[in-house]
């Protein structure tokens, strides 16, 4: 627990990553986390592995503009709308780590035996330097960086309830990240990355256009 909520700037070699443990969301996150595991649509993705396909080890959503699609991923992904929570959300991270984004892909992890395995998020269509502003709610839980080339060159960072983590410049190119599992926690976690993809480029079959949402409270 940061008592001091300083925002800190990550030191890594050929890396941008800024954590700030008290972002101003709009809404707290104990509401937010409550919100967020009943609204949102959690689904079970899959991914192809040699000749087989396998659940990844989380539930995810995917949010957006956006019909996409990852290499390794065994399906599209068809986005959700933006809900009015997340229009908020989008807003608010969007300012705050300054860039635009049209696409949000949600973790539930739902508990220490869920994960993500050692990653770089450089698919072709976020571009050389994409900027990546994750949300973390509920369990705090190891985020782990290192250099691809270079395992030894490592960082470990617990993301706090409601903290928001920046990666951004040349990060996805020389660092991978993961959130491993772990015995020591039992609660749930949710993570939103929000991302702006180029469907021109990426591996995005078509854009699409939500009808607007009624209502306007987050
Ligand atoms: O849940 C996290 O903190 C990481 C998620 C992530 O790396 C991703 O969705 O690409
Ligand atoms: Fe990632």
């Amino acid at each position: 627990m940061d008592l001091f909520g300083e925002i800190r700037h990550l030191k890594l070699n050929g890396g941008t990553v800024v954590y700030d443990p008290r972002p101003s969301l709009g809404l707290s996150p104990d509401l937010l986390m409550k919100r967020l595991s009943s609204e949102l649509v959690w689904e079970q993705h899959k991914v192809r592995l040699h000749d087989t396909v396998i659940d990844q080890p989380r539930l995810s959503g995917w949010h957006g503009d956006i019909v996409h699609t990852y290499t390794t991923l065994a399906h599209n992904l068809h986005p959700e709308p933006w809900s009015p929570v997340l229009k908020q959300l989008r807003q608010r991270v969007s300012k705050l780590a300054k860039a635009p984004f049209n696409s949000m892909l949600a973790n539930l992890y739902r508990n220490g035996a869920d994960s993500i395995g050692w990653h770089s998020d450089n698919e072709e269509g976020l571009g050389t330097e994409p900027t990546i502003a994750l949300i973390s709610l509920g369990a705090e839980r190891k985020f782990s960086l290192r250099r691809w080339d270079d395992h030894r060159s490592m960082c470990d960072i617990i993301l706090e309830h409601g903290s928001l983590l920046i990666m951004s410049g040349m990060t996805q190119r020389y660092w991978q990240h993961a959130v491993p599992r772990t015995s020591a926690v039992t609660g749930a976690r949710i993570s939103l990355t929000f991302r702006q993809i180029d469907p021109v480029s990426g591996r995005s079959l078509k854009s699409v256009t939500h009808k607007e949402q009624s209502g306007t409270d987050p």
